[in-house]
Formats: structure tokens, sequence, C-alpha cells
């Protein structure tokens, strides 16, 4: 029988900076790896959605992980990396490169985007992954990016797979699959949520933590949010994760991570908010009212 989850708190899934002529920024990234753990993150996730990672060349890949490997470590942190596409092959490739590194606690890895494989394929999918990739895995469920939805007998399933230590909930929704989830915990799988404004309620239902891009800014009450509600603080819990859910709603309003950078780079905190193709930047009027919120002021 598995462990208690390995992962349960806040896990910042990290914007990739850039310079106005869109150059990797690797200084201002390790400063945001380590704020982010300085600041009560539990770990970091490296080339999630948020990372803009489709955007990024194998180099820049690279220096990303590396970057944000060495912040984990000087925390004693653990690191996630995404990885994972429409190949079954192709992402077991990349998994054991990714393993072959010694020093990344997991990969997040989607439902198979595009293909639209079914649950049996999916379920096949990750059992390969599990059995042949060499890394343990979290399950993003995501199915308005990647076209497949996931029923509670599947993610059980899936949950029962030695190699699937967890799963990043991000379904737009808490509702009964939710539930059924969070109501039969599986031992050793951490349920994560990533709908940045939701995250207070699924906590509160049970889930161990969150994955959210939100948490870019403002990580430090994130990371209490969480704490709070798992420690049964139910009322403060409640209203801090009232107020973060506005300033993620404020953060959504554009396409992400763009208003997030809007609002990190009017903090000084990276040099450039510019983001890369098919992405644009955020409007000015977004950032300004996600950044009132980051400061926390409504
Ligand atoms: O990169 C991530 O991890 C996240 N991506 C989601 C998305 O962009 O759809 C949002 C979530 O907060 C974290």
């Amino acid at each position: 029988m598995k462990p208690e989850p390995i992962f349960q708190g806040l896990y910042v899934p990290l914007i990739t900076p850039f310079t106005d002529d869109l150059r990797l920024a690797p200084d201002a990234l390790a400063r945001l790896a380590d704020d982010a753990l300085s600041a009560g993150a539990s770990g970091l996730v490296a080339l999630g959605t948020t990372a803009e990672t489709a955007t990024l060349t194998a180099e820049e890949r690279e220096t990303v992980i590396r970057v944000c490997s060495a912040a984990c470590r000087a925390h004693g942190a653990p690191l996630i990396v995404g990885a994972g596409t429409n190949d079954t092959a192709a992402t077991i490739t990349a998994l054991r490169e990714l393993a072959a590194q010694g020093d990344i606690a997991a990969a997040l890895v989607p439902a198979p985007p595009y293909t639209r494989p079914g649950e049996a394929g999916t379920l096949a999918h990750f059992t390969a992954l599990s059995e042949h990739g060499g890394l343990p895995l979290v399950v993003y469920d995501i199915p308005y990016r990647t076209g497949q939805t996931l029923g509670a007998d599947t993610i059980t399933a899936l949950g029962r797979l030695p190699g699937v230590v967890g799963i990043k909930h991000a379904t737009g929704a808490i509702d009964p699959t939710t539930m059924e989830l969070l109501g039969t915990p599986l031992p050793g799988f951490a349920v994560l949520g990533g709908d940045d404004v939701v995250l207070s309620p699924l906590v509160a239902a049970g889930a161990h933590g969150g994955i959210v891009a939100s948490a870019n800014v403002r990580t430090a009450d994130f990371a209490e949010m969480i704490t709070l509600w798992r420690s049964g603080s139910a009322a403060p819990a409640r209203s801090l994760g009232a107020e973060l859910a506005r300033l993620s709603a404020a953060l959504f309003t554009e396409p992400n991570p763009t208003v997030i950078k809007g609002v990190l780079n009017a903090q000084n905190r990276i040099p450039s908010p510019a983001v890369r193709m098919p992405l644009l930047a955020a409007s000015t009027d977004a950032v300004r009212r996600a950044a009132l919120l980051a400061a926390g002021r409504d």
C-alpha cells in the first residue's frame, strides 16, 4: 500500500520571464523560484502551461529545469516538471530523460491532448508511462485543454497505478466526480486543485493542496489559505479564500499567464510582461485591476 500523499500544500507553476525582445531571463526566474519557496510554497512546478512551455526551445526548457532544480535543492523542496504529449512512446522517452537527471520528484502529465483516445486509451497511456517512464506521475486532468474527460472510475484506476502519486484536478467545476474523488481518498494519492478560482472550496472539501498559477503572486497567502483549511481553521480560511478567488478571477480575465506577467512586471519582479505568440500581452486595464488585488486592495 502507498504511504501518505507525498505532495501536499502549495506548488507554484512558475511563469517563464522574458526580456522585452523575448529572450529567456534566467536570473529573474531564479529570483521568482527562490521567492516562491521562501514565501511558503511546498514545491515548484517547472514547464507547466503557465510557463509557456509550448513556445520554449529544448535548450530553454533545460535551462528552466536547471534553474528551478537549483532553487528546490537549496530549499529542500520537491520539483515537479510538466511533460507529456499525445504520443505515448515519445512521452516515455521524455520521462526517462527527466528521470535520468535524478533530482525531479515527479512529472505532471496531461491526459493525451487533442487525440481524445477515450478513457480506456487514457488509462492504457498512463499504465505504459507508469511501467516504463521511471518517474512518479501526477495526472493532469484538464479537459478544457486536452479534450478528454475522465470519470470517477477511471481516476480511481489511475490512482491505483503504482507510479501515479496524484492528480491535478482542473475540470472547471466541483461536480459529482470531484466529490466522489474526495469522498473516497486513495492511499498515497494526492488531489491537488488546478482551477484557481475554486481552490479554496476544493481544499475545504478535502483536497491536499493545489498547483495554481495565481500563486505566482501572493504566494504566502495561497500557502496560508491551504494550511488554514487543512488545520481546520474554517473562518479565516473562508475569508482569505474569497479574497484570493477575486484575485484569481482578475488574473484569468485574459489568457494565462498574460495578466500574471503584467502584474509581476508592474511589481518589478520580472524585466518585461512579454509573452510569446500566439499569446498577446494583457491589456493595461486587466493588469491594473489585477495588480490592485495582488497588492491586497479591491
Ligand atoms: O501551468 C499550470 O500548472 C497551470 N495552468 C493552468 C492553465 O493555464 O490552464 C492554470 C493553473 O492555475 C496552473
